[in-house]
């Protein structure tokens, strides 16, 4: 119980009267990645967007049963702060249109933030930790829209991690992203573990064996099952999981 930092009990979540998921129960480890895998339309980007609280902002749905944060009723706390402790990445790199270094500062300085020095070295450790300071030292002051999507992409985990957060959310991360900018998420997604803890949606199956160390299955809106990765991928108890890995439907 210590040990996770979130746990999911009989959570359902409607969009008007279609229940999109459906009694999810779910416990996330420190420092785990957990990947999200199931057809189109299962229900694993809602999930993720309850996790931080995004879904708040669709007009209309409903949440019943109960989310905790290292212990805490995430629905009781400030979704501002919660967004902090929990950053998100989407599918598509969405860097704001202003320079690398004004994008990684941009959290930090909605925070109060307002030195120099202390934002200079946020923005260093933060691109250092995305793997992407060596590429983007010499200048900072340039437009993060003029990078390339795979940069852009570092670029706004950089940003996420100015803010301190613990979780990281990661929706299909590379699915805009040729094979070696994906590569390179990979290995970093690899190197983040070590500090942060991270809950990926992915539509590729290889990348969920390559890079989680639990998997969870989707379908329909439930959560058919999670394991570690290697039992999900070589051995399910579910025939469900079985045909979907196999590629017997989705
Ligand atoms: N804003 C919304 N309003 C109404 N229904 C929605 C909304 N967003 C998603 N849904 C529905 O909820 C279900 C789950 O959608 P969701 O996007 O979470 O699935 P997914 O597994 O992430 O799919 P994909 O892999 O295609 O991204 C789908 O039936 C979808 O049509």
């Amino acid at each position: 119980m210590e040990n996770n930092i979130i746990s999911v009990s009989d959570l359902s979540f409607y969009y008007g009267d279609f229940k999109a998921l459906k009694n999810i129960n779910l416990e996330v480890k420190k420092n785990e990645v957990l990947a999200f895998i199931g057809p189109s339309g299962c229900g694993k980007s809602t999930f993720l967007r309850i996790l931080n609280r995004m879904s708040d902002l669709v007009e209309g749905t409903k949440v019943d049963g109960s989310i905790k944060f290292k212990g805490q009723d995430i629905f009781n706390m400030n979704p501002i702060e919660l967004r902090k402790k929990v950053g998100m990445v989407f599918q598509k790199p969405n860097p704001f249109p202003m320079s690398i270094y004004d994008n990684i500062a941009y959290g930090p300085r909605m925070q109060g933030i307002k030195k120099k020095s202390e934002l200079d070295k946020i923005v260093e450790d933060s691109l250092r930790k995305a793997a992407i300071w060596d590429e983007v030292k010499d200048h900072l002051r340039k437009s993060a829209t003029s990078l390339s999507g795979g940069q852009q992409q570092r670029i706004c985990i950089a940003r996420s991690i100015a803010m301190n957060p613990e979780i990281l959310l990661m929706d299909e991360p590379t699915s805009a992203l040729d094979p070696i900018s994906t590569l390179k998420i990979e290995d970093l997604i690899n190197e983040l573990k070590k500090q942060y803890t991270i809950v990926i949606v992915t539509h590729n199956m290889q990348q969920a064996a390559r890079i989680s160390d639990k998997t969870a299955f989707f379908l329909l809106g439930e959560l058919v099952e999670v394991d570690a990765t290697d039992k999900i991928f070589d051995q399910p108890r579910d025939q469900r999981t079985e045909d979907y890995i196999t590629g017997r439907f989705g």
